[in-house]
């Protein structure tokens, strides 16, 4: 359902105001200013621009600073401008898929800790900070302020404005498929408690797919169902040409990203070093979701680390609309927006979650009274979260719980109660509690420490492996002389 695009203010345009110190904007009132702002930033909402305005303290200078100088926040024909695109269905080299310049990005983290007002930090952060106001949420649009407050990166103008505007139209194409069964409303449930989430969205494989897809399959027919996070269920889907060649660029600045981090994004205790892959970051899988017009949305949650692995790097690339993505600690009391921080994710903008930003806070899409009409996508927005699933936590290889009659994989999760002397310690529990079953919600009650081998990889994973090759192809059970390999081994999918 999408809510009608928002009205545009009308606009008689002064001339934009001296922002060289020379002529003060005190005397321009309100309207006049959010007009101004309107005018350069024509595709942020009026009530995003009011919040800059109010944030600035009235400030014009300091309202545009915020929002970036104008480029990142505009429609993607303008950005388009920019560079040598590749006509739609041209092959183009993979450095013409990135803008001549790259726009605003802050790769260096800061501790995430620190809340201040400073104005110039070790990132050399020289914009001003935006002040937390009591009981509103932050709202955030430089990438040196998401880096500073959040465990995220933000890079705004990612791709080449032609090839954000190619993709963003082929996916919107694509989402026209993504409804399931019928409903455009995908219910998960997390401990016990309800998520609905009002957008559709699809799992996409990267060529041959992912070992166990992160929640196996089920094959209907000429349909592969595909479930991930133990509770949606798709068709398979592939990763489209126009697809792959950008997931190479997003592969390329993740690993720019991660290596450029000077502090880690949470407390060291916590393990980052020993829990975070030593190699280098890569994707084999990717939920396109699609939100269409404000009231479509995600609510609060983190992304299940089960089939990810401990201190996972997420990576999302937003196009067309503009939407508000929500930040919390896990441990922000239910309601309470002290501390909630909104980061702005405008067209063609690639926010990575780092290491740790799962395990510690959660996440959503906040919906949106009112729109901007996007020029290529209307009232739609487009969100692609790349992830990594692990070949050795496909569910076939974890350890299981001690539900009767058919134990299930275990659940992942890390104790986040900074009390307690397990601080960061990666546990094992019953699915049935994830998902609220059984009389008291919480499935068998299991529960089991995490081990982990001394490549990082959980423990046991390559017997247990061995094991299910061996029952798939009948060699230990029926006593077979010769082994039969039957797959192509790690990565690829299993059938
Ligand atoms: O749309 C977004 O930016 C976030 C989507 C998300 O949280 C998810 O797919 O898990
Ligand atoms: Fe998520």
């Amino acid at each position: 359902m999408s809510s009608p695009p928002a009205k545009k203010p009308k606009l008689s345009l002064p001339p934009p105001p001296a922002t060289d110190g020379g002529e003060s904007d005190d005397d321009l009132d309100t309207d006049t200013k959010l007009g101004i702002l309107s005018s350069l930033f024509s595709l942020v909402e009026h009530e995003v621009l009011l919040e800059v305005l109010i944030t600035a303290e009235g400030s014009l200078e300091t309202a545009q600073k915020i929002l970036g100088g104008g480029g990142a926040m505009e429609a993607a024909p303008q950005n388009s401008k920019r560079g040598i695109a590749s006509s739609s269905g041209a092959q183009a080299s993979l450095s013409s898929y990135l803008p001549a310049a790259t726009s605003s990005s802050s790769t260096i983290n800061t501790s995430n800790t620190s809340n201040t007002n400073n104005t110039n930090n070790n990132n050399g952060i020289s914009s001003l900070m935006p002040r937390p106001q009591k009981g509103k949420p932050l709202l955030l649009f430089k990438p040196e302020h998401v880096a500073a407050l959040t465990p995220c990166t933000l890079i705004t103008g990612f791709l080449q404005g032609e090839v954000a505007n190619e993709l963003l139209l082929e996916l919107v194409r694509e989402a026209q498929g993504f409804v399931k069964k019928g409903s455009r409303e995908v219910r998960f449930v997390l401990w016990g408690k309800e998520v609905w989430s009002r957008h559709t969205s699809a799992l996409y494989v990267r060529g041959e797919g992912v070992e166990g897809e992160g929640g196996g399959y089920v094959e209907e027919g000429e349909d592969v169902w595909y479930t991930y996070s133990g509770m949606k269920e798709q068709k398979k889907r592939v990763f489209t040409e126009r697809m792959e060649r950008v997931t190479e660029l997003v592969e390329e600045k993740v690993r720019e990203v991660i290596s450029e981090r000077i502090s880690p994004p949470i407390p060291l205790e916590m393990g980052r070093k020993k829990y975070e892959s030593p190699h280098p970051w890569k994707t084999n899988a990717a939920i396109v979701n699609c939100y269409d017009g404000g009231a479509e949305s995600v609510g609060w949650h983190a992304d299940q680390v089960t089939y990810l692995g401990p201190m996972t790097t997420i990576a999302s690339v937003s196009l067309g609309v503009g939407r508000e993505f929500g930040l919390k600690r896990q441990s922000a009391a239910e309601g309470e927006e002290d501390g909630v921080v909104k980061v702005w994710l405008p067209h063609n903008s690639l926010l990575i979650m780092e290491a740790g930003t799962q395990e510690e806070w959660k996440h959503c899409i906040y919906p949106a009274p009112s729109v901007s009409t996007h020029p290529l996508s209307g009232s739609k927005r487009i969100n692609i979260t790349y992830r990594y699933y692990r070949p050795s936590l496909a569910p076939k290889y974890l350890p299981r719980c001690k539900c009767e009659p058919e134990p299930l994989p275990g659940v992942l999760r890390a104790v986040m109660d900074k009390r307690s002397g397990n601080y960061g310690r990666y546990f094992w529990s019953c699915q049935g509690a994830y998902q609220g079953r059984g009389e008291s919600g919480e499935g068998c009650g299991w529960f089991e420490w995490a081990e982990w081998d001394a490549e990082g990889e959980v423990k046991g994973w390559r017997e247990r492996r061995k094991e299910e090759r061996e029952k798939e192809t009948g060699w230990g059970r029926m006593g077979v002389a010769k082994r039969v390999e039957s797959d192509g081994g790690e990565g690829s999918l299993q059938r």
